[in-house]
């Protein structure tokens, strides 16, 4: 108990570990360390998509990154920002807790 309460005094809690291939798609977006929250994780992804330009410029919500890293991981070629479920699944695939 006292643990934790000092975890969660630290902020350590609700960090999450990304697994190598996601850490490498999150560096590319200049993230440091190995471990995040989940909000920083979907910041970097943001910023990843932004700076590889894999946005539609016309249908902005619509994400093409078939032929890029994120598509390998998604196993997607293109989705919508409007339907979050296939990154949410990719997430469960590739981050695991750092609490421990
Ligand atoms: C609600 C949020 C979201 C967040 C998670 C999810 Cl699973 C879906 C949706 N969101 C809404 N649009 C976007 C977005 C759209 C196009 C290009 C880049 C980001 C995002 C995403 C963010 C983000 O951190 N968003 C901050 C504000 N965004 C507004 C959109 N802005 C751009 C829109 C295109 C034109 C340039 C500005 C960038 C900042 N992180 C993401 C990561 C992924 Cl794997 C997919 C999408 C996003």
């Amino acid at each position: 108990a006292a643990e934790s309460a000092c975890r969660i005094a630290l902020g350590q809690v609700n960090q999450v570990r990304p697994k190598p291939p996601l850490l490498k798609i999150l560096q590319a977006a200049g993230a440091q360390g190995e471990t995040f929250t989940l909000k920083e994780v979907m910041h970097y992804l943001g910023q990843y998509i932004m700076v590889r330009q894999l946005y539609d410029k016309r249908q902005q919500h619509m994400v093409h990154c078939g032929g890029d890293q994120l598509g390998e991981l998604l196993g997607l070629e293109s989705f919508s920002v409007k339907d979050p479920s296939p990154v949410y699944d990719m997430l469960k695939r590739n981050l695991t807790s750092a609490a421990v």
